[in-house]
Protein backbone atom coordinates (compact mmCIF):
# COMPACT_ATOMS: atom_id res chain seq x y z
CA UNK A 1 0.00 0.00 0.00
CA UNK A 2 1.34 3.91 -0.62
CA UNK A 3 2.90 5.67 2.30
CA UNK A 4 0.59 8.38 3.99
CA UNK A 5 1.70 11.46 2.51
CA UNK A 6 1.50 12.50 6.87
CA UNK A 7 0.91 10.25 9.45
CA UNK A 8 0.67 11.21 13.14
CA UNK A 9 0.04 8.75 16.09
CA UNK A 10 -0.72 10.40 19.93
CA UNK A 11 0.66 12.98 18.92
CA UNK A 12 1.53 16.00 21.78
CA UNK A 13 2.08 19.52 22.72
CA UNK A 14 2.70 21.03 26.10
CA UNK A 15 4.29 24.38 26.42
CA UNK A 16 5.07 25.92 29.96
CA UNK A 17 7.28 24.35 32.55
CA UNK A 18 6.06 22.33 35.32
CA UNK A 19 4.85 25.40 36.96
CA UNK A 20 2.14 26.09 34.30
CA UNK A 21 2.04 23.56 31.31
CA UNK A 22 -0.57 24.30 28.49
CA UNK A 23 -1.32 21.34 26.66
CA UNK A 24 -2.12 22.54 22.99
CA UNK A 25 -2.03 18.89 21.64
CA UNK A 26 -3.34 16.05 22.98
CA UNK A 27 -2.86 12.52 21.09
CA UNK A 28 -3.79 13.56 18.01
CA UNK A 29 -4.13 10.80 15.50
CA UNK A 30 -4.25 11.92 11.28
CA UNK A 31 -3.26 10.79 8.20
CA UNK A 32 -3.28 12.25 4.52
CA UNK A 33 -3.18 10.06 1.41
CA UNK A 34 -1.81 10.69 -1.90
CA UNK A 35 -4.59 12.48 -3.67
CA UNK A 36 -6.30 14.22 -0.73
CA UNK A 37 -7.34 17.42 -0.07
CA UNK A 38 -7.83 18.07 3.71
CA UNK A 39 -8.98 20.96 5.30
CA UNK A 40 -8.51 21.76 9.10
CA UNK A 41 -10.72 23.86 10.62
CA UNK A 42 -11.61 25.33 14.08
CA UNK A 43 -11.36 28.34 16.57
CA UNK A 44 -8.88 30.24 17.64
CA UNK A 45 -6.55 28.74 19.36
CA UNK A 46 -7.22 25.03 19.03
CA UNK A 47 -3.59 24.04 18.12
CA UNK A 48 -3.90 23.72 14.04
CA UNK A 49 -0.79 26.26 13.36
CA UNK A 50 0.96 24.01 16.15
CA UNK A 51 0.01 20.55 14.68
CA UNK A 52 1.12 21.39 10.89
CA UNK A 53 4.07 23.50 12.25
CA UNK A 54 5.19 19.59 13.82
CA UNK A 55 3.92 18.24 10.35
CA UNK A 56 6.27 20.36 8.53
CA UNK A 57 9.04 19.77 11.19
CA UNK A 58 9.33 23.30 12.41
CA UNK A 59 8.27 22.29 15.65
CA UNK A 60 9.11 19.21 17.55
CA UNK A 61 6.46 17.55 19.25
CA UNK A 62 6.21 16.77 22.72
CA UNK A 63 5.04 13.38 22.62
CA UNK A 64 3.38 10.63 20.14
CA UNK A 65 5.13 9.88 16.94
CA UNK A 66 5.11 12.14 12.99
CA UNK A 67 5.80 10.64 9.66
CA UNK A 68 6.37 13.03 6.88
CA UNK A 69 6.16 11.01 3.41
CA UNK A 70 6.88 7.92 4.19
CA UNK A 71 9.62 9.02 6.97
CA UNK A 72 9.60 9.27 10.56
CA UNK A 73 10.69 12.89 11.09
CA UNK A 74 10.17 12.62 14.97
CA UNK A 75 13.75 12.57 15.96
CA UNK A 76 15.31 13.85 13.09
CA UNK A 77 17.80 16.80 13.02
CA UNK A 78 16.65 19.96 11.76
CA UNK A 79 19.26 19.75 9.03
CA UNK A 80 17.23 16.33 7.88
CA UNK A 81 13.79 18.35 8.27
CA UNK A 82 14.88 20.56 5.99
CA UNK A 83 16.40 18.13 3.43
CA UNK A 84 13.03 16.28 3.73
CA UNK A 85 10.97 19.55 3.53
CA UNK A 86 13.27 20.97 0.01
CA UNK A 87 12.40 17.41 -1.29
CA UNK A 88 8.43 16.84 -0.63
CA UNK A 89 7.00 20.09 0.53
CA UNK A 90 5.47 23.45 -0.40
CA UNK A 91 4.64 25.21 2.58
CA UNK A 92 2.87 28.73 3.13
CA UNK A 93 2.44 29.95 6.79
CA UNK A 94 0.47 32.91 7.74
CA UNK A 95 2.93 35.57 6.99
CA UNK A 96 4.26 35.74 3.80
CA UNK A 97 7.83 35.61 4.24
CA UNK A 98 8.84 36.78 1.11
CA UNK A 99 12.60 37.69 0.39
CA UNK A 100 12.08 41.13 0.05
CA UNK A 101 15.14 42.53 -2.40
CA UNK A 102 14.02 39.85 -4.61
CA UNK A 103 11.33 40.11 -7.57
CA UNK A 104 7.86 38.44 -7.34
CA UNK A 105 9.47 36.34 -10.09
CA UNK A 106 13.05 36.35 -8.40
CA UNK A 107 11.25 34.83 -5.30
CA UNK A 108 9.75 31.85 -6.84
CA UNK A 109 13.37 31.15 -8.59
CA UNK A 110 15.37 30.97 -5.85
CA UNK A 111 13.08 28.82 -3.70
CA UNK A 112 12.99 26.86 -7.06
CA UNK A 113 16.84 26.93 -7.31
CA UNK A 114 17.11 25.83 -3.46
CA UNK A 115 15.13 22.68 -4.81
CA UNK A 116 17.47 22.34 -7.19
CA UNK A 117 14.74 22.28 -9.83
CA UNK A 118 15.42 22.37 -13.38
CA UNK A 119 14.07 24.94 -16.01
CA UNK A 120 14.19 27.47 -13.00
CA UNK A 121 12.79 30.73 -15.14
CA UNK A 122 10.01 29.28 -17.36
CA UNK A 123 8.50 27.52 -14.10
CA UNK A 124 8.87 30.80 -12.28
CA UNK A 125 6.99 32.28 -14.62
CA UNK A 126 4.07 29.58 -15.10
CA UNK A 127 3.87 29.43 -11.49
CA UNK A 128 3.32 33.34 -11.48
CA UNK A 129 1.10 33.00 -13.93
CA UNK A 130 -1.05 30.14 -12.45
CA UNK A 131 -2.32 32.37 -9.86
CA UNK A 132 -3.01 35.41 -12.05
CA UNK A 133 0.13 37.04 -11.49
CA UNK A 134 1.95 36.81 -15.33
CA UNK A 135 1.48 41.05 -15.13
CA UNK A 136 4.03 41.30 -11.58
CA UNK A 137 7.02 39.07 -12.65
CA UNK A 138 9.00 41.34 -11.66
CA UNK A 139 7.80 43.57 -8.96
CA UNK A 140 9.30 43.85 -5.32
CA UNK A 141 7.14 42.30 -2.19
CA UNK A 142 6.74 45.68 -1.71
CA UNK A 143 5.70 47.21 -4.57
CA UNK A 144 2.06 44.56 -4.22
CA UNK A 145 -0.59 44.21 -2.24
CA UNK A 146 -1.44 41.91 0.52
CA UNK A 147 -3.55 39.60 -1.52
CA UNK A 148 -0.71 39.60 -4.32
CA UNK A 149 2.06 38.83 -2.00
CA UNK A 150 0.05 36.57 -0.77
CA UNK A 151 -0.40 34.66 -4.16
CA UNK A 152 3.60 34.87 -4.54
CA UNK A 153 3.73 32.82 -1.45
CA UNK A 154 1.47 30.19 -2.95
CA UNK A 155 3.11 30.19 -6.32
CA UNK A 156 6.77 29.89 -4.97
CA UNK A 157 5.31 26.70 -2.61
CA UNK A 158 3.79 24.82 -5.33
CA UNK A 159 6.17 25.78 -8.86
CA UNK A 160 8.08 23.22 -7.75
CA UNK A 161 5.12 20.65 -7.87
CA UNK A 162 5.71 18.68 -4.16
CA UNK A 163 4.32 15.77 -3.63
CA UNK A 164 2.50 17.62 -0.48
CA UNK A 165 1.22 21.52 -0.40
CA UNK A 166 0.85 22.51 3.73
CA UNK A 167 -0.84 26.00 4.05
CA UNK A 168 -2.24 28.21 6.69
CA UNK A 169 -4.87 30.52 5.31
CA UNK A 170 -3.98 30.28 2.31
CA UNK A 171 -6.66 32.39 0.97
CA UNK A 172 -7.39 34.95 3.84
CA UNK A 173 -5.98 37.85 1.97
CA UNK A 174 -8.40 36.97 -1.49
CA UNK A 175 -11.00 38.12 -2.85
CA UNK A 176 -13.84 35.52 -3.94
CA UNK A 177 -12.65 34.58 -7.27
CA UNK A 178 -9.15 34.68 -6.71
CA UNK A 179 -9.66 32.04 -3.34
CA UNK A 180 -11.41 29.77 -6.25
CA UNK A 181 -8.57 30.50 -9.16
CA UNK A 182 -5.77 29.34 -6.25
CA UNK A 183 -8.09 26.61 -5.08
CA UNK A 184 -8.56 25.56 -8.86
CA UNK A 185 -5.02 25.14 -9.17
CA UNK A 186 -4.72 22.93 -5.55
CA UNK A 187 -7.55 20.94 -6.58
CA UNK A 188 -5.94 19.88 -10.23
CA UNK A 189 -2.59 19.00 -8.79
CA UNK A 190 -4.44 16.99 -5.67
CA UNK A 191 -6.53 15.40 -8.37
CA UNK A 192 -3.27 13.93 -10.00
CA UNK A 193 -2.20 12.74 -6.89
CA UNK A 194 0.02 15.52 -5.08
CA UNK A 195 -1.89 16.39 -1.34
CA UNK A 196 -2.59 19.39 0.45
CA UNK A 197 -3.19 20.02 4.32
CA UNK A 198 -4.99 23.54 4.58
CA UNK A 199 -5.76 25.28 7.86
CA UNK A 200 -8.17 27.81 7.31
CA UNK A 201 -11.14 29.52 8.48
CA UNK A 202 -12.86 30.30 5.28
CA UNK A 203 -15.63 28.15 4.38
CA UNK A 204 -15.59 28.88 0.70
CA UNK A 205 -13.36 26.58 0.60
CA UNK A 206 -15.21 23.68 1.69
CA UNK A 207 -16.46 22.80 -2.25
CA UNK A 208 -12.71 21.61 -2.65
CA UNK A 209 -12.23 19.30 0.31
CA UNK A 210 -12.07 15.64 0.30
CA UNK A 211 -12.19 15.87 4.13
CA UNK A 212 -12.28 18.37 6.86
CA UNK A 213 -10.84 17.87 9.91
CA UNK A 214 -12.50 19.72 13.12
CA UNK A 215 -9.89 20.52 15.76
CA UNK A 216 -10.97 21.87 18.99
CA UNK A 217 -8.78 22.15 22.37
CA UNK A 218 -5.94 20.32 20.66
CA UNK A 219 -7.94 17.81 20.13
CA UNK A 220 -9.46 16.22 16.74
CA UNK A 221 -13.55 16.52 17.04
CA UNK A 222 -14.64 15.28 13.80
CA UNK A 223 -12.84 13.87 10.87
CA UNK A 224 -15.96 14.05 7.86
CA UNK A 225 -15.92 13.61 4.33
CA UNK A 226 -17.24 17.56 2.34
CA UNK A 227 -20.36 16.37 2.09
CA UNK A 228 -21.12 15.68 6.00
CA UNK A 229 -18.88 18.30 6.84
CA UNK A 230 -20.74 21.12 5.29
CA UNK A 231 -23.90 19.95 6.79
CA UNK A 232 -22.57 20.66 10.09
CA UNK A 233 -20.45 23.58 9.21
CA UNK A 234 -23.47 25.40 8.03
CA UNK A 235 -26.14 23.50 9.11
CA UNK A 236 -26.82 22.34 5.79
CA UNK A 237 -28.81 19.08 5.04
N1 LIG B 1 5.42 29.20 21.58
C1 LIG B 1 4.29 29.13 22.32
N2 LIG B 1 4.32 29.24 23.67
C2 LIG B 1 3.20 29.13 24.39
N3 LIG B 1 1.96 28.93 23.89
C3 LIG B 1 1.89 28.83 22.56
C4 LIG B 1 3.01 28.93 21.70
N4 LIG B 1 2.61 28.77 20.41
C5 LIG B 1 1.26 28.60 20.46
N5 LIG B 1 0.82 28.63 21.76
C6 LIG B 1 -0.57 28.48 22.20
O1 LIG B 1 -1.06 27.31 21.61
C7 LIG B 1 -2.47 27.45 21.35
C8 LIG B 1 -2.74 26.99 19.93
O2 LIG B 1 -2.13 27.92 19.00
P1 LIG B 1 -2.25 27.71 17.43
O3 LIG B 1 -1.55 28.86 16.80
O4 LIG B 1 -1.80 26.34 17.12
O5 LIG B 1 -3.82 27.83 17.24
P2 LIG B 1 -4.69 27.93 15.89
O6 LIG B 1 -5.79 26.94 16.04
O7 LIG B 1 -3.80 27.81 14.71
O8 LIG B 1 -5.25 29.40 16.00
P3 LIG B 1 -5.61 30.48 14.84
O9 LIG B 1 -6.83 29.92 14.15
O10 LIG B 1 -5.94 31.71 15.64
O11 LIG B 1 -4.42 30.65 13.96
C9 LIG B 1 -2.80 28.91 21.62
O12 LIG B 1 -3.49 29.00 22.85
C10 LIG B 1 -1.47 29.58 21.68
O13 LIG B 1 -1.50 30.66 22.60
Amino acid sequence: MIAPLVRTRGLSKTFGDEGELTHVLRSVDFELRPGELVLFMGPSGSGKTTFISIVVGVMRASGGRVELCGADITDVSQESAAALRRRKLGFVFQTDNLFPGLTAHGNVAEVLRMKGCSHVQERATEALEAVGLGHRLHHLPGQLSGGQRQRVSIARALASDPALLVGDEITAALDGEMAMRVMDVVRARTSSGRGALIVTHDERLLQYADRVVHMEDGRIRSDLSRRSARGVITGAP
